[in-house]
């Protein structure tokens, strides 16, 4: 017989599904009322009801749990000392979405060595979720693949639609059900259409495919998702962070009936992926809010305990302890650092 389809597929293999993973690593009572409340504050600041700022801040990718965990703890000192001005979320993102092909994070790759035991994956990202949620450290994460959510979307206190997935229609839908603000990028060439687009697109109810609880492909049915805003990363051509792209974008999202609510990513084609530029980009931020900018919610930078990036070495054991293996970051101490200048900065408004 002529075999017509699955001519490229080499291996199917069934997972846990996410009702299992769930008891494995069970979230407990006080985890729900963190993250239901870290949910709250975060939708306050974007409804600018909150007039401080929340900061996205850490490692491009997570690929060590225990520098992660290292890393959370310092976050959540730093967070007291500036929490006054800015509400610091951790970026643990699991999932890469790559302009070719490369690492696609530590779901899809927990071993970085092409073994792809996502089973695992999925097992370490929620098991580090919890231990983060227990630290009372927030968490933002890149929602990518439309089927992980049902696995660790619960721990979870604000999602980005990546800039190669904001024009997808799976993405916009997948957004329109997450119980969390969701920020969409804009395009890699600086496209911010497509984002104000996948913003109306997923305030509305989809329904779509998905897996349900016990992973059986079901109908999703969605309410549409109101928190939603657009993340401004930069494009190709030139960075959109300077008052007059704040204005354009503040224009745009006006004449499409949305509210003025815009995060700035410090990263990406905001510092013409040369991570050093993010204090520049984080300061002339700052000068926009202390001179009155309003529409102003939120900050991304890509930051890790130590500074650049790594290759994954085919020794593990030769990996540097709390550098990026993805995008290359500023250091801990650079970190802290502007931070606080930006606290201190912000604490002089009127
Ligand atoms: O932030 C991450 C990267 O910029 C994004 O995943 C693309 O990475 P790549 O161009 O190295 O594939
Ligand atoms: C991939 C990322 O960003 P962007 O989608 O803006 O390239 C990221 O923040 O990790």
């Amino acid at each position: 017989m002529i075999k017509t389809n699955n001519l490229k597929v080499s291996g199917i293999t069934p997972i846990i599904a996410p009702a299992d993973l769930r008891q494995v690593f069970p979230m407990s009572d006080t985890g729900r009322e963190f993250v239901s409340r870290s949910r709250e504050k975060i939708k306050e600041i974007l409804q600018r009801r909150d007039r401080r700022l929340m900061v996205v801040v850490g490692p491009c990718s997570i690929h060590d749990t225990e520098a992660a965990v290292d890393y959370a703890k310092r976050l959540s000192a730093l967070s007291r000392r500036v929490d006054d001005q800015l509400m610091l979320v951790m970026r643990v993102y699991f999932e890469k979405p790559r302009t070719t092909v490369g690492w696609k994070g530590l779901i899809n790759d927990p071993g970085m060595d092409g073994s792809h035991n996502i089973s695992k994956g999925l097992g370490i990202a929620r098991g580090l979720l919890c231990r983060l949620t227990d630290l009372e450290v927030p968490v933002a994460n890149e929602m990518l693949d439309p089927i992980t959510p049902e696995y660790v979307a619960d721990l979870i206190s604000w999602g980005a639609i990546g800039a190669r997935t904001t024009e997808s229609q799976t993405h916009r839908e997948l957004a329109s059900g997450l119980s969390f603000p969701i920020g969409f990028k804009n395009g890699t060439d600086g496209n911010l259409q497509i984002a104000i687009d996948a913003m109306i697109s997923s305030r509305a109810p989809h329904s779509f495919l998905g897996i349900n609880r016990e992973g059986r492909a079901s109908i999703i049915q969605t309410t549409g998702n109101p928190d939603v805003h657009i993340v401004l990363r930069g494009g190709s051509r030139k960075p959109n962070y300077l008052p007059e792209d704040i204005t354009h974008t503040e224009e745009s999202l006006k004449k499409n009936g949305l509210a003025p609510t815009i995060m700035v990513d410090c990263s990406h084609g905001n510092s013409n992926k040369d991570y050093r530029k993010q204090p520049e980009v984080l300061e002339q931020i700052i000068d926009q809010v202390v001179a009155g900018n309003q529409s102003i919610s939120g900050l991304m930078i890509e930051s890790n305990l130590e500074e650049g990036n790594q290759k994954v070495p085919a020794d593990h054991s030769q990996l540097k302890y709390g550098v990026s293996i993805t995008d290359a970051c500023i250091n801990w101490d650079t970190t802290e650092k502007i931070l606080l200048e930006a606290h201190a900065r912000l604490q002089k408004r009127k």
